[in-house]
């Protein structure tokens, strides 16, 4: 089992909430970032309380939700020590994990279906690093470009 931060804004809190149960009655803990309601909030403010979890390792993975998924998926790779994927399927999920070992996972209300997005989420969830020297290496060149900032 894993701890799991969530966050969205406005555009996604539907998802978010269904996605959050479903992670609860598999027996995963879930650190709820908000938001809490329908009303209108700016997605970088939401994306930026999940992925300081996770870069400050205080959760094992992050999932973020809006519109689309791509503002606050911006906005989470902006956190230094974030690989945050925005995904419309789950090769998409398999091969971000394989390659990429991404930390954070983005997804969109307004286009994708929500049995796609959980199928997403335990795809993301379950499948483990490649491991690969050639993706580590790749990686490593990402944490380079961010310590060059
Ligand atoms: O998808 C998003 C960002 O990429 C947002 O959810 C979207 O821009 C919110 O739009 P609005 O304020 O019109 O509901």
């Amino acid at each position: 089992m894993m701890k799991i931060g969530m966050a969205c804004d406005h555009g996604a809190y539907t998802y978010k909430e269904e996605i959050k149960q479903m992670l609860i009655d598999e027996g995963h803990e879930v650190v709820d970032c908000g938001c809490h309601d329908t009303n209108s909030v700016d997605y970088p403010d939401m994306a930026k309380a999940c992925a300081d979890l996770v870069a400050n390792k205080e959760v094992d993975k992050g999932i973020v939700m809006c519109g689309t998924g791509i503002g606050i998926s911006i906005a989470a790779n902006k956190v230094k020590g974030i690989r945050c994927a925005l995904c419309t399927d789950v090769t998409m999920a398999r091969l971000t994990r394989e390659h990429n070992d991404a930390n954070m996972l983005s997804m969109g209300q307004r286009t994708t279906g929500i049995e796609t997005c959980k199928d997403i989420v335990h795809t993301f969830l379950n499948t483990p690093f490649s491991e690969g020297e050639r993706h580590k290496g790749r990686i490593a060149k990402i944490s380079a470009i961010e310590d060059a900032q």
